[in-house]
């Protein structure tokens, strides 16, 4: 079964020669927590230049298909290829072309955003120039905000702390749990820019939000109710 509801043409058309690389691929893929299945047969690809937006009630299974998406989480069947690997099994470089930005944000207390951003690519074998991560901050809204502990950020800068990854991140794919969540109106243009250049470039976009995503390209639906 495909579960997308809506299948809006690409921006992009794939390249012959994509033969199934740099794309998402899920087959039959099923979730549980406990005895019930939250979702199952979810099959879908997704290639260059599409959003896919994912929704569903509160407990419906979207972080859960999230987690299981970028290797986080174990499904109970199915499977999930990401540029042709198995998604438990990437290798370095295709793990650093996908980047999942969790609604808990996981952006450490104790640290500045410019050591989260730091920190975060450290741990990706990524590297950057403090120009390029202070740059990062600036485009994020967070100027004069650098160097302050992120407890004391309020919760719409330690959203824009999480998010100014994406500005710094080779990743193709973007995986993105509630990421407008307590960021004001401009925040959510800016974010909602940079996932449409994101996706103009041949970027994939997969995301999921309780607020209105009007403004942003036409995207594929699945739907988890
Ligand atoms: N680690 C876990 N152990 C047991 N149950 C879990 C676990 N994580 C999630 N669940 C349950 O799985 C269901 C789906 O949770 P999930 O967070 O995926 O939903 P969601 O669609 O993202 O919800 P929301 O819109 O509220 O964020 C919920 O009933 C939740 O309680």
């Amino acid at each position: 079964m495909d579960a997308l509801s809506s299948d809006t043409p690409n921006k992009q058309q794939h390249a012959p020669e994509d033969n199934g690389a740099a794309r998402l691929q899920v087959e039959g893929l099923a979730c549980r927590r406990g005895e019930e299945f939250l979702f199952e047969d979810l099959s879908f690809a997704l290639g260059p230049g599409e959003l896919l937006f994912v929704r569903g009630r509160n407990g419906s299974g979207k972080t859960t298909l999230l987690r299981t998406l970028c290797g986080l989480t174990e499904p109970a069947r199915g499977r999930i290829r990401w540029l042709g690997q198995r998604i438990r099994r990437l290798d370095d470089q295709a793990r650093r072309k996908m980047l999942y930005v969790g609604h808990r944000d996981a952006v450490k207390d104790e640290l500045t955003p410019l050591e989260n951003l730091q920190i975060h690519q450290g741990l990706r074998g990524e590297s950057s120039t403090l120009d390029e991560r202070l740059d990062a901050l600036e485009q994020a809204g967070l100027s004069g905000r650098e160097d302050i502990p992120v407890r004391y950020l309020s919760q719409g800068q330690r959203r824009r702390t999480a998010l100014a990854r994406l500005l710094l991140s080779p990743a193709q794919l973007w995986i993105l749990d509630e990421p407008l969540t307590a960021l004001d109106r401009r925040a959510v243009a800016w974010l909602f820019e940079r996932i449409a250049a994101h996706l103009e470039q041949g970027g994939l976009v997969i995301t999921t939000s309780h607020q209105s995503i009007d403004g942003l390209p036409e995207p594929r639906i699945l739907d988890l109710d």
